[in-house]
């Protein structure tokens, strides 16, 4: 059965045949609540001595939109490794419906990603394919279906996007909004259960942001995904989103549904929502003491 909105409706049920999270995997008992999609259960990571999340816990209901928030090279993208196993944490636990991403082993992985839609900075389209064929590239890959059948779930893909109109235009001949739309038709092409968007409005004017969010909901209403969010759109994502984590020092400091969020006080909250470019979160990269890096020893003239 496909779920709520049925974009593809009636040929669904076959994209998805096949061990997606099939019940052959490894389901490990965790009392998790039963709506839980996402858990991160005091997860740390460090890539190399540097210790990027340390002991980050959260949870994302099933069929909710979170955002995650935080300064610059906070782990942000590397949550999203985390979630979808590109990455594995140090200690503690990522579950994604239910299953151990670190215990899946390659199939189990692959399986899992067919079920991920993810769309990052900029879309990265495939420049030497049209845009038809750049959406069913996903449907070609992972499905036995044939042409005709691709074609049609392509063009609703499209439709639901607002472009079937430029299914035969290339890459190169579209605005960076419709590009961005394009890689959301893409992202969705398999009806995935977990999308995964890194920055997805960057580069965009208003307008098309604008766009791409509202999309990006009305989406995820229709597929009934989970959906996580890295953005540094506070404004936008407000709108469209279901709650908000944000990341700082390797934690999770604040979280919260939009509104909560618009009327916090917390300090990081704040700096966030009012774009201050002082407060908790820091500008500078950690270093090492800049007087003494200038070989200026103990004076800070
Ligand atoms: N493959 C890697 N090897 C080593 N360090 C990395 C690697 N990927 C990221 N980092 C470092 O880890 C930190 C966290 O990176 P991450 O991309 O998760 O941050 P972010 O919060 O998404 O940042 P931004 O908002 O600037 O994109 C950064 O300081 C980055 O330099």
């Amino acid at each position: 059965m496909c779920k709520k909105a049925a974009l593809s409706r009636g040929v669904c049920a076959q994209v998805r045949a096949g061990p997606v999270f099939s019940a052959t995997a490894t389901r490990l008992t965790h009392t998790v609540e039963p709506d839980a999609f996402i858990e991160l259960d005091k997860v740390s990571f460090a890539y190399g001595s540097r210790r990027i999340l340390d002991g980050v816990s959260l949870r994302i209901a099933r069929g909710k939109l979170a955002a995650i928030m935080g300064g610059s090279g906070s782990g942000k993208t590397t949550l999203l490794r985390l979630i979808s196993g590109q990455v594995k944490p140090d200690s503690g636990r990522v579950w994604v419906d239910g299953q151990d991403v670190a215990k899946l082993n390659t199939a189990g992985l692959y399986a899992m990603r067919r079920r991920m839609g993810m769309l990052f900075q900029f879309g990265a389209l495939f420049t030497d394919l049209s845009v038809q064929d750049n959406v069913a590239f996903p449907l070609r890959e992972h499905t036995g279906l044939p042409d005709t059948m691709i074609r049609d779930l392509v063009l609703m893909k499209l439709q639901a996007v607002g472009l079937r109109g430029a299914a035969g235009l290339m890459p190169a001949e579209l605005s960076g909004g419709m590009a961005r739309r394009v890689a959301l038709a893409r992202a969705i092409a398999l009806d995935p259960d977990l999308m995964l968007y890194d920055e997805p409005f960057t580069g965009l004017d208003p307008i098309a942001l604008g766009t791409i969010a509202a999309l990006i909901k009305r989406l995820n209403d229709a597929l009934g995904a989970t959906a996580v969010m890295v953005t540094h759109d506070v404004h936008v994502s407000l709108n469209v989103v279901d709650e908000v984590y944000f990341v700082a020092d390797g934690k999770i400091v604040a979280s919260g549904t939009p509104d909560q969020v618009r009327h916090s006080a917390d300090p990081f909250v704040r700096q966030f929502v009012d774009g201050q470019p002082d407060g908790p979160v820091r500008l500078h990269y950690p270093a090492e003491d800049y007087a003494s890096q200038l070989g200026l020893g103990g004076r800070h003239g």
